[in-house]
């Protein structure tokens, strides 16, 4: 990124260091669910290992693709966060991605996650000639997760109440539409459930 040594070390603060093992059970209808939904990590870099089953799917051309991010044995993934993207002012991307399951084999993988310190203060280490921001105004880490948190609640909420309706329309009579099952699925994965990070902080 241009930057000197120690500025993302200096942008950090205090580094501190999160380790999530996830357990995906055997799922018999794994169409129907998702074993991680949609989502970027908050932090500033993540080291995911998995093991052989494979589940991971990542967006590409501005989440208009799902690729499946196959094990390599022996190998990390690694994520670029929403902070990491912000401090490089978007010119790296915050991975887009979920964890899907399958009928055949439970899955297990263990994701580290860098996250800087609470205070540590969010914004583009460097805003090149003719780039815009992607930040209107600094703010600490803590700021940053609690508004992506409370966004991710308000879309829950929003899905929440479209399925209570859903399943009210349902019952009226005579209602001309696709079966139940995919109309509940086409809400599981509709793009209520989240949306790119610029958008949420648009
Ligand atoms: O299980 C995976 O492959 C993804 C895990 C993940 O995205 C996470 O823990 O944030
Ligand atoms: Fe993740």
């Amino acid at each position: 990124m241009g930057l000197e040594t120690e500025a993302l070390t200096k942008a950090c603060v205090d580094m501190d260091q999160k380790v999530v093992v996830n357990f995906y059970p055997k799922c018999p209808q794994p169409d129907l669910t998702l074993g991680l939904k949609r989502h970027t990590d908050p932090g500033t870099i993540t080291l995911l290992l998995q093991d052989t089953v494979g589940g991971l799917q990542a967006t590409r051309d501005n989440g208009k693709t799902w690729i499946t991010v196959q094990p390599v044995e022996g190998a990390f993934v690694v994520n670029l966060g929403d902070h990491g993207h912000y401090l490089s002012n978007g010119r790296f991307k915050n991975a887009d991605h979920q964890a899907v399951v399958n009928s055949n084999s439970s899955r297990l993988s263990i994701a580290t996650f860098q996250n800087p310190a609470p205070d540590a203060t969010v914004y583009p280490l460097k805003i090149r000639e003719g780039e815009k921001s992607v930040l209107d105004e600094p703010i600490t880490f803590a700021e940053m997760y609690r508004r992506k948190m409370s966004k991710d609640i308000d879309m829950a909420m929003k899905k929440k109440l479209a399925k209570e309706q859903l399943l009210k329309d349902l019952e009226a009579p005579k209602l001309e539409t696709k079966p139940k099952e995919e109309l509940l699925k086409d809400l599981e994965t509709s793009k209520l459930e989240t949306k790119p990070v610029e958008e949420i902080f648009a």
